[in-house]
């Protein structure tokens, strides 16, 4: 369980997160709606460890992230605009990626771009590509290595409806008990399809809304 107790996070005097607790279960996807500047973004890297909160602890399994460990472990991370090397492929993109951890072969990161749909053979640099196709492959980076918290800020940003059904589809499928999966969307119906649970951010809290509701 990833644990969230009494979490906050200002930046100079505005509040963007404000004393939230939250349990989060492997096994589920939660959904996180709210409208531009709620503080989707920010409590997302908060909770990766790559903002630190003004109080409150996040703890994966009595591990105190920013304490214990200095990143949630074992994580796919799409946050804002992925960062690749414009004059590489894709594979070459991923490979240099996977080479950090150094845990999955060749084949496995041509599996990765197959799940997303990228076509094996495009051996296009990634500065051509469009933003669909940069948005399959951030998706890519985050899944390849099979993580077991997937955190997705807007992962169908960019997406053709096609691309869209895939990605879902793709989600559902990583979908198990061993995983925890985070999401946002603008689209309270991508959001309404794949959660469990949906939360709202309203004024620096994050309230749970039913899925009727949603
Ligand atoms: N590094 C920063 N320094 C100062 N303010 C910041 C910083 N990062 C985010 N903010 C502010 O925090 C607020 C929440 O931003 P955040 O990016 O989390 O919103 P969001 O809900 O993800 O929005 P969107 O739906 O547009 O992606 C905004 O007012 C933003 O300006």
């Amino acid at each position: 369980m990833l644990k969230i107790s009494g979490l906050s996070k200002k930046f100079k005097k505005k509040v963007i997160i404000d004393n939230v607790d939250l349990e989060l279960e492997f096994g589920n996807i939660y959904g996180f709606i709210g409208p531009n500047g709620s503080g989707k973004s920010v409590f997302f890297k908060t909770i990766c460890g790559f903002l630190k909160a003004d109080s409150g602890t996040v703890v994966l399994n009595d591990q105190v992230i920013g304490k214990d460990i200095d990143f949630l472990p074992d994580l796919g991370v799409l946050i804002e605009k992925p960062g690749f090397i414009e004059n590489y492929t894709q594979y070459d993109n991923l490979k240099y990626l996977a080479q950090i951890k150094n845990i999955i072969n060749d084949e496995e990161i041509r599996t990765a771009l197959e799940m997303v749909g990228l076509e094996l053979d495009n051996n296009e640099k990634v500065k051509n590509f469009s933003l669909g196709m940069r948005q399959r492959l951030a998706i890519a980076q985050a899944i390849m290595e099979k993580q077991k918290i997937l955190i997705l800020d807007e992962p169908f940003n960019g997406l053709d409806k096609q691309g869209v059904a895939q990605i879902k589809q793709l989600l559902l499928e990583l979908k198990s008990p061993d995983r925890l999966i985070l999401l946002t969307s603008h689209i309270a119906g991508d959001i309404e399809e794949l959660s469990d649970y949906i939360f709202e951010f309203t004024a620096g809290k994050i309230i749970p809304v039913s899925l009727q509701d949603a």
